[in-house]
């Protein structure tokens, strides 16, 4: 656990300044607290292949602790093995489990797919929604897994094959041209967009903040903007779009959701479920986790075509 201004010393001066602007003095602070926490080890059981009272059997057989999660039955914490040690256990190797956090987990609850939809997700690889997506669809209806990088795309691949997924088909393009290809025949779309991965910074860790800049920022809440709009137009009317990103900031943020609202037919959505997640802020239907030990900063925001 490192101090606050040891955490500052480390971060972009850019990025910590812009922190203290666009959030309040005691916001910030926790960040930035969150940023020096080492993060626990997450997953989720794969419902397609096993069940959870099976793996907490092979926790306790192979002396794994674990903490369930309130919201969320599938997921567990592991509180005495990194994510390397996990991924050599056959578990993980036959697919039973997926080693995702637990931000991560939230978006596809939050877009409630049903068996029998069809569903796009516009930025899917590595997977870890589009698999989950498929385990809450019990492996029924149909979902467009799509992603622009082709070695990104061939790991999406690999990770649906070994977690048993059924009914996704991997497109390859970028997200912004989809609308060119579909009607309006989506129930569901989830953009778990590009994003400059803030709530990911770890200070011991450069590679999580070492490509950060602010003219990034700009760059992909420009892209941002014509993703929602490519994933609004492909959406049924009165379809569900769940946006989210890993990052804090207002521009890919708040600013999005501000732009789809004033400028595409879309709504903010109610979010019924009560998390109970510590450092968690709902504004107004947008919700923000704050980076923390068992939780990686996120946003999240469910949308209705109208
Ligand atoms: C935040 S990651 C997605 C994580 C994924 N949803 C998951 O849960 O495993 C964003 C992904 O979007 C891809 N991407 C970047 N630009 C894109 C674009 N224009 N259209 C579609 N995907 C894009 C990136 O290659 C990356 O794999």
């Amino acid at each position: 656990m490192a101090s606050i201004g040891e955490v500052k010393k480390r971060l972009p001066k850019e990025f910590i300044d812009r922190l203290y602007k666009q959030f309040t003095p005691i916001t910030a602070d926790k960040i930035l607290y969150g940023m020096g926490s080492e993060r626990l080890t997450t997953l989720r059981v794969n419902t397609l292949k096993y069940d959870r009272q099976s793996l907490m059997n092979d926790f306790r057989r192979l002396n794994i602790k674990f903490d369930r999660v309130m919201w969320y039955e599938d997921a567990f914490i592991i509180k005495n093995m990194h994510e390397k040690e996990i991924s050599q256990l056959d578990i993980y190797k036959n697919g039973y489990i997926y080693l995702q956090s637990l931000s991560s987990m939230i978006p596809p609850i939050l877009l409630n797919p049903k068996k029998g939809e069809k569903i796009l997700d516009m930025a899917a690889s590595p997977g870890s929604k589009t698999t989950q997506i498929a385990a809450l669809m019990e492996n029924q209806g149909k979902i467009i897994a799509n992603e622009v990088d082709k070695i990104r795309a061939e790991r999406l691949k690999y990770n649906l094959s070994l977690q048993g997924v059924k009914i996704a088909d991997v497109r390859l393009g970028r997200g912004e041209k989809i609308k060119e290809e579909y009607k309006e025949e989506f129930d569901r779309v989830l953009l778990d967009t590009p994003c400059s991965g803030e709530g990911r910074f770890i200070f011991n860790e450069p590679i999580t903040y070492k490509s950060w800049s602010l003219k990034e920022v700009n760059r992909l809440s420009n892209l941002q903007k014509k993703l929602i709009e490519s994933g609004f137009k492909v959406l049924k009317k009165g379809g569900t779009l769940v946006y989210s990103t890993c990052t804090l900031n207002l521009e890919e943020n708040e600013n999005i959701v501000e732009y789809a609202c004033s400028n595409l037919g879309l709504k903010i959505d109610k979010i019924e479920i009560d998390f109970k997640i510590n450092n968690i802020n709902n504004n107004g239907g947008m919700l923000k986790i704050l980076p923390s030990k068992d939780m990686e900063g996120f946003f999240l925001c469910k949308l209705k075509k109208l």
